[in-house]
């Protein structure tokens, strides 16, 4: 199986640099951008300079407002619009999505309401089994990525045959990808580092060291892997590119959104300061801690850091509050 025409829906930082990596490796890729000033930015200047500025993007990659002019063709459709907006965004696209493409999720997040995992919201909406879903995980900081910096992701779906197609659509001399089966891993992974994330960028914010955000980073995976444990995760997933490996990333580079919005939060200013500073671009732990934490209360799992982060972000917990909490919760064996 070889794809080799691709669109990808979303030019946002990661949809934007995907698509990058797609078109470096020899695939034909049409985006779509919301913005027909974006589109046409990204076709006849091949800059997307609101989010992307300074990366030359290859001549191979071309862009257009349209849904359906994008999507004609396409032998793989990759979803990169926020997990919160997925639904939406890919209910009016659902007509227009070719029989037996393979779908291909960059979001990472859990919805709020029904606490669905994007590739769970993907198969609905579109009802492609989840055979022609693969998720893209790990750590993948868009910025870096388009600056052609070396960094692998973990390509996940039920189908080995599809993971390998997308895998050898985007290898490439900076972009290593492996496959992998495990989907509910691979998804509460990046879903939840974000949470993490914003935990470690509030401690920092607050002043605390290493040891605090190896600490969260740490204790964060643990919760993880206790909730993908219940799920039906493969516990070595955590161990891996969506598990380890993302959160290192995402909880110790100041490029991360998540923990600048949580740096924010930490040196005192409020949920809405830190929106307005994000200027549109999405901190997804701000809404999925909300999911995660809700997730983990029906599946009788503990998850305290998440919790926390839920208090601070949508009950007004302060965060020195918030730490002080965790750390005074009752003492127990690093494993139980
Ligand atoms: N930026 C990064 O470094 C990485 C991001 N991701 C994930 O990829 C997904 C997309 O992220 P980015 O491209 O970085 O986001 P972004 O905020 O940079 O861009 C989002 C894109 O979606 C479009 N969009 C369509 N409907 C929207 C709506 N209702 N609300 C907001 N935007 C809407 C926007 O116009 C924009 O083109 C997120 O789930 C994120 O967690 C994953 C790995 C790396
Ligand atoms: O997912 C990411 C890196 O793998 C990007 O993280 P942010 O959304 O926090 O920037």
């Amino acid at each position: 199986m070889d794809v080799q025409r691709i669109t990808v829906l979303g030019a946002g930082s990661w949809g934007t640099a995907f698509a990058k990596v797609l078109a470096d490796a020899g695939r034909d890729v049409t985006m779509w951008a919301r913005r027909p000033e974006v589109a046409a930015q990204i076709r006849d200047e091949h800059v997307n300079a609101g989010y992307l500025p300074e990366i030359r993007l290859p001549a191979n990659l071309t862009a257009t407002a349209d849904a359906a002019e994008a999507l004609d063709g396409a032998e793989a459709v990759v979803l990169a619009v926020p997990s919160q907006s997925l639904r939406a965004n890919l209910t009016g696209w659902r007509e227009l999505l070719p029989a037996g493409a393979i779908l291909v999720s960059l979001a990472k997040g859990v919805e709020l309401g029904t606490l669905k995992r994007m590739s769970e919201v993907i198969a609905e909406i579109s009802g492609a089994p989840e055979n022609d879903i693969v998720v893209v995980s790990g750590p993948n900081l868009a910025r870096e990525i388009a600056q052609e910096q070396p960094a692998a992701a973990v390509l996940a779906c039920t189908d080995h045959e599809r993971a390998v197609a997308i895998q050898r659509a985007c290898s490439g001399t900076y972009f290593r990808p492996y496959t992998n089966t495990d989907v509910i891993g691979c998804e509460l992974g990046g879903a939840c580092k974000n949470v993490i994330a914003l935990s470690c960028g509030m401690a920092a914010g607050m002043g605390y060291g290493a040891n605090t955000v190896a600490t969260l980073i740490t204790r964060g995976l643990a919760e993880t892997a206790r909730l993908g444990a219940k799920l039906g995760a493969d516990p070595l997933t955590f161990a891996g590119l969506a598990g380890v490996g993302d959160l290192v990333a995402t909880c110790s580079s100041p490029l991360s959104r998540n923990r600048t919005f949580g740096e924010r939060l930490g040196r005192g200013e409020t949920l809405e300061q830190a929106q307005r500073a994000a200027g549109g671009q999405v901190a997804e732990g701000v809404m999925s801690c909300s999911s995660i934490r809700e997730l983990a209360q029906t599946s009788g799992v503990d998850m305290p850091i998440t919790d926390a982060m839920h208090r601070v972000c949508h009950e007004g917990l302060d965060p020195r509050r918030a730490g002080a909490e965790l750390l005074g919760r009752q003492n127990k064996h690093e494993w139980s």
